[in-house]
């Protein structure tokens, strides 16, 4: 819940106020839950099941908060005028997402760069933005593109460029059930449209610096 106050209290930063937490919507979404459950054959009243159709539905609202956050506001909200023309590359950030086709995760890490050109933005806000646009229904590459579009259009830079590797949950536990396949998808804009700059993002991603 640590997440939801903060998301209230910071309105004008592109963390709108959620009212997906509502009770309303809570218990409308747990109603259907009770009735799955039926469905699937299980005894909805029995002592484990009581409180877990209430349990899902926070729990798809909170793996859905994506859709009521502004992920360029969040950007905006903490961008500096600096001289620095060079690329900044922020990697392994934790991705979990929900395939809208199944609703099943899909996890794995971005990485995303971007060449200044007159202003930065404050580091946090890059893995912040992958979470607004992974908190919600996706595929992975229009993740990718969102990411890539949100940076290229609220920052300006000389170039974007955004990997993405993830595994699907559906994909390995049904379906083909290929446990250890990793999809990548990857976006680039401007300067890393040149092989010399997209290689020298490629390297350093793949590098092990630290
Ligand atoms: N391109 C793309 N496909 C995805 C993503 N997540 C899930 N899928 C795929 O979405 C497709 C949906 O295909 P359907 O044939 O309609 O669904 P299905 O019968 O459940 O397919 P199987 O998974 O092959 O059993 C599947 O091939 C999934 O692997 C994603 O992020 N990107
Ligand atoms: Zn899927």
């Amino acid at each position: 819940m640590d997440n939801i106050q903060r998301f209230e209290e910071e309105e004008d930063s592109g963390y709108i106020k959620i009212d997906r937490y509502n009770e309303d919507k809570i218990a409308a979404v747990a109603d259907h839950y009770k009735d799955i459950l039926g469905q699937l054959g299980e005894d909805p009243s029995r002592e484990g099941l009581v409180k877990t159709p209430e349990r899902v539905a926070k729990a798809l609202q909170f793996l859905t908060h994506g859709y009521d956050l502004n992920p360029a506001e969040i950007l905006r909200s903490a961008m500096f005028r600096e001289d620095y023309s060079q690329m900044v590359v922020v990697k392994d950030i934790e991705v979990f997402s929900m395939c809208e086709h199944h609703m099943l995760p899909f996890f794995g890490k971005a990485h995303i760069a971007y060449i200044p050109n007159g202003h930065i933005v404050g580091l946090s806000k890059i893995p912040r933005i992958v979470d607004a646009f992974a908190r919600r229904l996706q595929v992975q590459e229009r993740l990718t593109n969102e990411i890539r579009d949100c940076i290229q259009d609220t920052l300006m830079p000389a170039g974007v460029a955004v990997v993405i590797e993830c595994k699907h949950l559906c994909m390995a536990m049904r379906g083909i059930q290929k446990q250890n396949s990793v999809t990548t998808t990857s976006a680039f804009t401007g300067e890393f449209a040149k092989d010399k700059t997209r290689a020298e993002f490629l390297r350093l991603i793949t590098a092990n610096l630290h």
